[in-house]
């Protein structure tokens, strides 16, 4: 949207705008004072990244970088989950056609996030395993709310998380930090996270978390945001272009992946178990 445009929005509305409502995955909140966009996750009852709300998600990220937003927040409408990362169910007894949409879309998603050229921040108000975990070290900073979990669990999936999720990790944890809790599949708590600096910060809650982030985005009001968007990508170039270099050979080795019987009766005993714990709530 041009800033022309934002700037009529900006007359007629009262104090936050809604810039997309035309999809219910997502929606985009612009704040009039501080001209941040907060993009919420919405997608019940665990915002389970499926190829739907992938595609919301790169569509707000493309909607916020057009217009001229001084930043973007992530967050999740839910009262407990960030996001419980991908959904399984793209990945367990997949359809042939859907699945390479569905990985398509999370390649193009993350590249738009990890290279997004405004400052991101993530108010994580709930749980972030795996693909929500990916989503929140995509961004430049993280505050959390107490009593959730964060982390790369897949190996406790039996399936191994792919370069470029490595890279959104390493971009926040030292080597040996991250190639421990991959290894281990590992889950940090609020506090462990903190301590270990998977997250920048804590809040009581999601409120404080976003106004926290409000404050990072706002650290850089007196530099000059070409300098900045260009010194972001230089230090984020190399991960992503090495996902745009091999990124057919990426979807290969994924399908090839996750189409492997030992791979399909993991998932399949993963998601009975989860089902198994819904059940007994
Ligand atoms: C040589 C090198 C080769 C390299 C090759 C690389 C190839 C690539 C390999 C593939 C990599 C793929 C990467 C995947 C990353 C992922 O993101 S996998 C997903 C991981 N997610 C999880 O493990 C989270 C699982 N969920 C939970 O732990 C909990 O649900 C929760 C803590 C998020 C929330 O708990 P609670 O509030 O108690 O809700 P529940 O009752 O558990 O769940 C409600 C409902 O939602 C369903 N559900 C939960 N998570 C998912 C999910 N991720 N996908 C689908 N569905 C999910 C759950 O089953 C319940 O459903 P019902 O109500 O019972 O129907």
């Amino acid at each position: 949207m041009m800033r022309s445009k934002v700037l009529s929005l900006v007359a007629r509305a009262a104090s936050n705008r809604m810039m997309s409502t035309a999809t219910k995955l997502t929606t985009v909140e612009v704040n009039d004072k501080t001209g941040i966009a907060t993009l919420t996750m919405n997608r019940p009852p665990v915002n389970g990244l499926n190829l739907e709300l992938l595609q919301d998600l790169k569509s707000s990220i493309d909607e916020v970088e057009g217009n001229k937003s001084r930043g973007l927040i992530l967050t999740s409408s839910s009262s407990t989950i960030f996001s419980a990362g991908l959904d399984i169910l793209e990945m367990y007894k997949p359809d042939k056609d859907r699945i390479r949409a569905f990985w398509t879309q999370l390649q193009e998603t993350w590249l738009a996030l990890y290279g997004s050229s405004v400052p991101t921040a993530a108010a994580i108000n709930g749980h972030s395993p795996a693909g929500g975990c990916l989503l929140a070290t995509s961004c430049e900073y993280r505050v959390m709310v107490p009593n959730f979990t964060i982390g790369l669990n897949e190996t406790q999936l039996g399936i191994v998380a792919p370069k470029w999720f490595m890279a959104s990790f390493l971009s926040v944890l030292p080597q040996r930090e991250a190639e421990r809790a991959l290894n281990q599949g590992r889950m940090f708590t609020t506090e462990e996270a903190l301590k270990v600096g998977l997250i920048d910060e804590t809040a009581n809650s999601k409120e404080e978390a976003i106004e926290k982030c409000v404050a990072f985005i706002g650290t850089f009001a007196k530099v000059n945001p070409l300098a900045r968007s260009l010194t972001k990508q230089q230090f984020r170039a190399a991960d992503l272009q090495q996902l745009q270099n091999e990124r057919q050979q990426d979807l290969e080795k994924f399908l090839f992946f996750v189409n492997q019987p030992a791979v399909q009766k993991g998932l399949g005993i993963y998601l009975e178990g989860l089902k198994k714990k819904a059940k007994k709530q």
